[in-house]
């Protein structure tokens, strides 16, 4: 049977638009619903601690309508960690947030809090949430992850999409392949994401141990021309040929 790398769909980006004009619409949920009858495997939000775009209302509707299932993107702190006991998502993903970054700009430091985010992945544990650590891919931290229990990581893939050069993007592809390839070796499971988008996909698919790819802003992007369903049937079809035919 072929591979199928699972596709995750961030709505955080419909939010997004909603918030700038402080209206109804468009609405991440109804776009979430319209992605999983596209063939989304799963859906992300991260309602960031500034409540910038996802809003609680959101994260509540989705896991009370979602089939597919949802990955909560969360800062590791209390009030956070309150809210996905609350919410019981299939998954949390930890990330570190700043309040004045336009989005995510690095890995977590799992080394460096890893008593916390072992007692966050243990609370979420407890409830029946499985915990990703979205780190950069550096066998250290991969390591931290380990010793906190986490069941997967997701690798930071901004550094490989923003790369201002060919050696630059080369490079980072390195250290991607290979901290899948160890994250793999040690039973976890290996997904990835940020910054990818229909033409920088296709490499990061084609690595053996991808499990799934959590991709946002280049899907919303692309349904404004083509309409969502159309722009998740595309995303899917990268990762499908990359299994098939990709270049790695
Ligand atoms: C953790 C990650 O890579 C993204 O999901 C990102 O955090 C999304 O947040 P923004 O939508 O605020 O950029
Ligand atoms: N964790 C990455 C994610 O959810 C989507 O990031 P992006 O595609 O919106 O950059």
């Amino acid at each position: 049977m072929t591979r199928r790398v699972r596709l995750g769909i961030n709505v955080d980006h419909v939010a997004t638009l909603r918030q700038s004009r402080g209206t109804r619409y468009p609405d991440p949920v109804q776009a979430a619903m319209l992605a999983e009858e596209a063939g989304a495997d799963g859906i992300t939000v991260h309602p960031r601690e500034d409540r910038r775009h996802i809003q609680d209302r959101d994260v509540l509707l989705l896991k009370d309508m979602l089939t597919v299932p949802l990955n909560l993107e969360m800062a590791v702190t209390e009030d956070m960690v309150t809210f996905a006991e609350r919410v019981r998502p299939s998954w949390a993903c930890f990330v570190p947030e700043k309040r004045e970054e336009l989005t995510t700009e690095g890995g977590l430091d799992v080394l460096g809090a890893e008593l916390s985010i072992a007692q966050a992945c243990q609370r979420l544990a407890n409830v029946g949430t499985r915990v990703s650590l979205f780190i950069d891919p550096v066998g250290e931290q991969i390591s931290a992850a380990l010793r906190c229990r986490a069941a997967a990581v997701e690798l930071h893939t901004g550094h490989y999409a923003e790369a201002a050069s060919h050696e630059d993007e080369e490079s980072a592809y390195e250290r991607i392949a290979n901290a899948a390839a160890f994250a793999h070796s040690q039973g976890l499971i290996v997904n990835a994401g940020h910054g990818l988008h229909y033409h920088n996909t296709e490499r990061i698919a084609a690595l053996p141990a991808m499990n799934e790819l959590n991709i946002g802003h280049a899907i919303i992007a692309r349904a404004v021309f083509t309409g969502l369903r159309d722009a998740v049937i595309d995303m899917r079809r990268v990762l499908d040929d990359a299994v098939l035919y990709g270049r790695r």
